[in-house]
């Protein structure tokens, strides 16, 4: 049995909890990504455990408690500033529409939740002294590279076909292969995916677009047709295989988005309702509107010094980088240089504003909106000096 000794201070101040629950006669057991993590020695972002006290019993051992899915068994536990997911282990049963079950069936032991969990990476757990209790051989597969899923994977599947996207998602962040009977499942399948939310399929596509590896999982997610079943991609594989032969891996969902509006050739009038099909912001979307937009200013000419001005340095890099990533050969260090040189870059450091206007006799009005856009302009493209002497100047001769 693997024992790891010295283990981080995430899991060591998470000990009393364990050790809360053991002496009240219950066990309990660190399981799923963080024990992955920390022997993949990847950054360890929470910490779950896993007991056989139920619910009512958790909420009562612990003094401040949140019933986070207590139909699902899970109780978070506020604990010396930390907080833990603290679920009885079940398995779940009576899936409706091959989503997540609404009800679960608490069993006695370990084993039988471990066995109901997707990949076998994922169904290690963990006692307080760091041993490792691994009954499907995810040691092996952590370092085979693999993804594979617990028992038959058209079983787990069928229990919940978010897993599949799951499974393209830890390709994507973990460098993994998928093993070939759990991919073989997920082509049977992959019709599954739409009985499942927009919402839950987009988190799943952008941790695996913005993970090191998405070139070689969005091969797989093509390959499988897992790209049939979401929004706006069915039909469209031929101009999504060329994801795979992009120059880098994205790291931004905000390029990654673009990135796909590019290969997909949205037009600028359907971008708002692509991005609306996947469920995203609001801002989301004008941002990734505004990278695509001088994407294509970009790559056919040069932006003016008011196209820079509007996109803003934010959008500048972003959009470098999506044409970085693209392989689109663009001049990026002239335009941060011409940017940089811009004389304002935002209307806060124009040197006059409206209230400058009305005083210099400008009635207030849609001409004194237009006057003021006027001289940003002009003072964007050097025609006039963001000095309230020029100004002033300018204003009398308009006059
Ligand atoms: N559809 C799912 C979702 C989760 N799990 C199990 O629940 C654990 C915790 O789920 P989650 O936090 O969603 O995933 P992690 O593996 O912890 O990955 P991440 O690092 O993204 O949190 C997983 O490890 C896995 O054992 C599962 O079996 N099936
Ligand atoms: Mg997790």
């Amino acid at each position: 049995m693997l024992k790891i000794n010295n283990l981080p201070p995430i899991f060591t101040v998470a000990f009393p909890v364990l050790k809360q629950l053991e002496q009240a006669g219950y066990e309990a057991y660190f399981v799923g990504g963080s024990i992955r993590d920390l022997i993949l020695n990847r950054p360890i972002h929470d910490i779950d455990i896993a007991t056989s006290a139920y619910p009512e019993e958790v909420k009562r051992l612990f003094p401040k408690t949140i019933d986070t899915g207590i139909k699902h068994g899970t109780v978070t536990v506020l604990n010396d500033g930390a907080s833990y997911e603290i679920t009885t282990f079940r398995t779940e049963s009576g899936y409706q529409d091959f989503r997540r079950p609404d009800h679960v069936t608490f069993v006695q032991n370990l084993a039988e939740d471990l066995k109901r969990r997707d990949f076998t990476i994922n169904a290690l757990a963990m006692n307080r002294a760091g041993e490792v209790i691994d009954l499907f051989n995810g040691l092996g597969d952590l370092q085979k590279h693999l993804i594979k899923a617990v028992g038959d994977p058209m079983k787990r599947f069928h229990e919940d076909a978010l897993r599949m996207m799951r499974a393209v998602r830890f390709m994507s962040q973990l460098n993994f292969d998928l093993e070939s009977q759990t991919k073989e499942a997920v082509s049977d399948l992959h019709q599954l995916l739409s009985k499942i939310s927009v919402e839950r399929i987009r988190d799943e596509f952008v941790k695996m677009g913005t993970g090191i590896n998405s070139r070689d999982a969005f091969k797989i997610f093509l390959q499988t047709k897992l790209s049939e079943s979401v929004p706006d991609f069915a039909g469209k594989s031929d101009l999504l295989a060329i994801y795979p032969k992009l120059k880098f891996n994205p790291s931004m969902e905000t390029s990654l988005w673009s990135i796909i509006i590019i290969l997909l050739k949205i037009s600028d009038d359907q971008i708002a309702r692509f991005m609306r099909d996947w469920k995203n912001s609001n801002a989301m979307t004008e941002k990734v509107r505004k990278i695509v937009t001088l994407f294509d200013l970009i790559s056919e000419k040069s932006p003016s010094d008011l196209e820079l001005f509007n996109a803003g340095k934010d959008v500048l890099l972003n959009t470098i980088d999506v044409a970085h990533i693209l392989g689109q050969p663009i001049n990026s260090e002239a335009l941060v240089d011409r940017y940089t040189a811009l004389p304002i870059k935002s209307m806060s450091e124009l040197a006059v504003d409206g209230q400058f206007l009305i005083a210099n006799g400008i009635k207030p009005g849609p001409k004194l909106g237009q006057i003021l856009n006027e001289i940003k302009q002009k003072v964007i493209s050097g025609e006039l000096a963001n000095s309230k002497d020029d100004i002033q100047d300018y204003l009398q001769q308009i006059e």
